[in-house]
Formats: structure tokens, sequence, C-alpha cells
């Protein structure tokens, strides 16, 4: 077999007690395709920030093309061949797709726009990606940014591509088209190595998956012998056969079901309106139109799901009916409150019962600097939960927050630990705990299960599904149909600057909303 593209041997990595990485062995050669799975806390990230001049290992060898290395920042994976792509995006809003390709490039000089364009345009024919390169990164949904870094990752030579979570952000139709560059990528020989949460990603694309579980490699196996019952009892338990895995095989041929077999949603009897939305029209940032004519009423018991890909207006949806920006045009009523009327803010809403799970953890959901109990307090801050007269009740945040990490299984060292030491998908479930808390009477819920694992997306299904039984509406958005299909009473999708929806899931297909969703 020709040399490994990357070997890694005795990689390890720990933060003061906890090992995050023990010992890994994994090797890559030209045109694989691999998968790194395991639970949030596994370990992965810790593994890409490793091969990508990120962390520094505490001991262990990582070999390119036979040769050891040492790669003490980014530029110097750079320049070794390993290109990545991280979830979240350093993209310029204002900027052009060509412009974007400027950035970082070496050396002073003026800058060539016509070369710029055509360099980008030879690079995106070459792998099979689709971009105008004259299109403003702000206008981009969220799989046309991915694309951009992906083209900006092969813009310099690249023997390895680092994939973290692509599909985390993408509808079906989105993924299938990565996996077509991947499938290219394969053919040039670059190999690439696949973060992933969805077992579906595993066995679509990858030839080989690698399973961590708690630091551990504790499998590393072509795909083809693997089951999704092997991989999933590998990730929970590190071992083959274990029951909780069994106890998830259930849950896993639901994610599996294609549109057929796919379960006929129940009809849940909904209780009287809470939420009304008429007319909204909601801009971007940018100023420009994401979506017009947006109408609908949520009612309590019922869970209504906004589906379509992101970048079409959901997450202005979502900050205007949290309080945080007020509609172009349109209105706005929960209970007591009319966007209409002054004095409508984020605290009041929070009040009156309106508990929200932003889509941008880190900047809105989050104080990285702040204990997990502190964070807990955050969003209870102007409610009773924690007020002791003029003073906070840690004590009881304290216990919540104990509660929280043992209900929701948070890998931390404990409630005192600051949030941005947990691992992303760790962070999130901290979340998602504190916004439960209190029985809200409306939660807004924004990819609730983005980069969380399968055993814990399971538990939070059953905490949304629980909200709705005991009366609360939930407004929840996301790409994913399977999700949707699971949780939803009724869906509705922004597309094109257009509302369809909402209707009942049982009158709908998943193509005819799959075809929505692309705007047709
Ligand atoms: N900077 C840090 N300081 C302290 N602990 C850390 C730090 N970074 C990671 N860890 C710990 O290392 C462990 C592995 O985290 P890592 O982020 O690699 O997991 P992961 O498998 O990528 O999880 P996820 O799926 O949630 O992204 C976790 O227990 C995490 O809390």
């Amino acid at each position: 077999m020709t040399a490994a593209v990357l070997a890694l041997s005795g990689l390890a990595k720990s933060y003061g007690a906890v090992r995050a990485v023990a010992g890994l062995d994994l090797a890559l050669h030209p045109g694989e395709v691999v998968a790194l799975v395991g639970e949030n806390g596994a370990g992965k990230s810790t593994v890409v920030n490793m091969i990508t001049g990120m962390t520094q290992p505490d001991a262990g060898t990582i070999r390119i093309k036979g040769a050891a290395v040492t790669l003490p920042n980014p530029r110097a994976a750079q320049g070794r061949g390993i290109g990545v792509v991280h979830q979240h995006y350093a993209l310029v809003d204002s900027f052009t797709v060509a412009e974007t390709f400027a950035l970082g490039a070496a050396g002073p000089g003026r800058l060539d726009r016509a070369s710029l364009r055509a360099r980008v345009a030879a690079l995106a024919a070459e792998v099979g990606i689709a971009i105008d390169p004259d299109a403003r990164i702000g206008s981009l949904d969220v799989a046309g940014q991915q694309r951009v870094e992906i083209l900006r990752a092969l813009s310099r030579p690249v023997d390895l591509l680092v994939l973290d979570e692509p599909t985390a952000v993408l509808t079906q139709e989105d993924a299938d088209r990565l996996f077509a560059v991947i499938a290219r990528l394969r053919t040039k020989g670059v190999a690439v190595l696949l973060i992933t949460h969805k077992l579906a990603d595993v066995f679509r694309i990858c030839d080989r998956a690698a399973v961590m579980h708690a630091g551990h490699l504790v499998a590393d196996r072509p795909v083809a012998a693997f089951t999704p019952e092997a991989v999933v009892s590998l990730m929970i338990a590190g071992q083959e056969g274990s029951d909780a895995a069994a106890e998830m095989a259930g849950r896993l041929s639901a994610d599996f079901a294609t549109d057929d077999a796919a379960p006929v949603p129940e009809d849940h009897a909904a209780g009287p309106v809470l939420l009304t939305a008429e007319g909204l029209r909601l801009r971007r940032a940018n100023g420009s139109v994401a979506v017009e004519g947006v109408g609908f009423d949520l009612r309590a018991g019922e869970i209504l799901a906004l589906a379509g890909v992101e970048g079409n207006g959901q997450a202005e949806l979502i900050q205007c009916l949290a309080g945080l920006a007020l509609p172009d045009a349109g209105h706005v009523a929960f209970g007591a409150f009319d966007s209409r009327r002054p004095g409508l803010d984020a605290a009041a809403l929070r009040r009156a019962g309106l508990a929200h799970v932003p889509d941008d953890r880190r900047h809105q959901g989050i104080a990285e600097g702040l204990s997990l109990t502190e964070n807990l307090i955050l969003s209870h801050l102007s409610g009773p939960r924690y007020a002791r007269g003029p003073l906070l009740d840690r004590g009881h945040a304290r216990a919540d927050t104990a509660a929280a990490i043992a209900d929701y299984a948070i890998r931390t060292t404990g409630p005192d630990q600051p949030i941005g030491r947990l691992s992303g998908g760790n962070q999130q479930k901290l979340v998602l705990a504190r916004e439960l808390l209190g029985e809200p009477r409306l939660l807004l819920a924004a990819h609730p299960s983005r980069g969380l694992d399968i055993r814990t997306i399971a538990a939070v299904q059953d905490h949304l599904r629980a909200a709705r039984d005991r009366g609360a509406g939930v407004l929840l958005v996301s790409a994913d149909l399977g999700e949707i299909w699971r949780l939803a009473d009724r869906v509705m999708v922004f597309a094109a600057g257009h509302m369809r929806g909402p209707v009942r899931l049982a009158d709908v297909t998943r193509a005819e909303l799959g075809g929505w969703m692309a705007g047709h």
C-alpha cells in the first residue's frame, strides 16, 4: 500500500485530569474516506485540533507521508497539505466569494479581481462545486458558505481534508451534493477525515470508520464490517452488544426509515393559540429581505416545525419572536405582549414563560469564561427561580446544574467548570437543560439537536415531547426532515423569500416538503 498520508501513533492529550485523547493510532491513505465518530466529549475535536496544528499533543507521533512532523500552528498543518473545514466558518459577509480567496493569500500586492475570479471558477469546476464567484457571502445560505470554505481549503495543495460535522447544518439535498464532492476528491487521491454524528453519513460515503469512546479508539474497520447497532454500541459503551445500544435500536430504525417506512405522525389535540404572527417581513443583518408574508398561529400542546435551508429567514424569525429584534412589517403577539406596543423586551418575554434555545450557541447561548452554574443562571436572571430578596440563590442554581449534569449526562468536571472547556455537544446539552428548566409555556428551539450524539438526541426529543404533552407550545427550527417527522405536529417552510404551510404532517409527504425546502 502507498505510504499513509497521515499516520498517528500513540497520540495523547490531557486537560488537567481529563484524558481527552489517550494513545490513539490511526492512519489515512490516499483516496480514503474515513469517519471519526463518538459521543459528545469522546475526543474527536481534540484529534482534529492536534492534526490541524491548533493544539499540541502531550505524547505520540504525527507522520505525514512517512515523515514525523510537529505542527506548532494551523499554518504549519496547511503547509504540510492538511486542509480543514471547521463547523464555524471564518467568512466576511460583505465580501464576494472571489474576494474571500484574497484573504490570507501570501504577500502584498494589488488585488487582481479577474484572475481571482478565474481561479475560483476553475477550482470550483475541478471539484464539481457550483458557486458564483461574484456572490456576496452574506447572500449565501449555510450550504453555500460551506462550499466556499471547502474551496478555500482546497485552494492550496491538499492531501488530507478534514471536515468537522459538515452535514450537521445541511438538508439531505445539500448533503448529497457534498457527498458528490467528497467522491470526486477521493478519485483525485485526496484522503478525507469526516467527523460526524450522523450514522447515515458513515454508511453512505465512508470507506472506514474509527470509533472513539472516552478518549480511546475502540474500533477501526472498513464500514462493511460494521452494522449501525455495532457502531452505536461501541460509541456508547466502548464495546459491541451493550444493553444501552439494544435500547437505542428502535430509535435507530426510525433514523434510517425511508419515506414509505416512516411512521405516520400521531395527531395531537392542540390547545388554545399561544402565539400569533401576522404579515411579517423579516430582513437579514445586511438589509436584504429574507422572507415576507409570514403568518401562523402556534398553539399550546403542539410542536410546529419550521423547515428550510438555513439562511432563509429562520434565524430572523426566532430573533423576532424572542423579542431581540422587531419585524420590518407585520406583528407578533404572545399572551399580553404585542410587538406593536412598546415595552416588549426579551426579559419580559422570558418572565411570561418564553424559553429560547438559540441557533448560534457560541454568541447567544453561552458565556465561555463563566461556569456551568453561572451559565445556567443567565436565562433566569429576571425570573423568580433564583431570586432570594435582592440576591441570587447560587446554592439552588448549583443544585439545578448538578441535576442537569446527571440528567443530560454532561461530560464535565462539575458545576464550577468554565463552560468553554466543555466539548461543543456538552455545551449544547447545558443550554437545553437551562431552557427547559421551570417548564416554559413557549419554547423556541433552533436546531436543538445540532452537534449532539444520537443518545442525547433521543433524550432531547423526549424532553421536547414532554414539554408539548404538558401543554407548552414548541417552535422547532430544523433542516432535518427525519427530526421533523419524529417530533412535529405541523410544519411550515421558508424558502426563496416565501413561506409555505403550515400544514399537518399527515397531509404532506417528505418528498413534497423536500421540494418546498429547495424552493420548488
Ligand atoms: N480547552 C479545554 N480545556 C479543558 N478540557 C477540554 C478542553 N478541550 C476539550 N476538553 C475536554 O476534552 C474532552 C474531549 O473533548 P472534545 O471536544 O475533543 O470532544 P468531541 O468528541 O469533539 O465532542 P463533541 O461531539 O461534543 O464535539 C471533553 O471532556 C472536554 O471537556
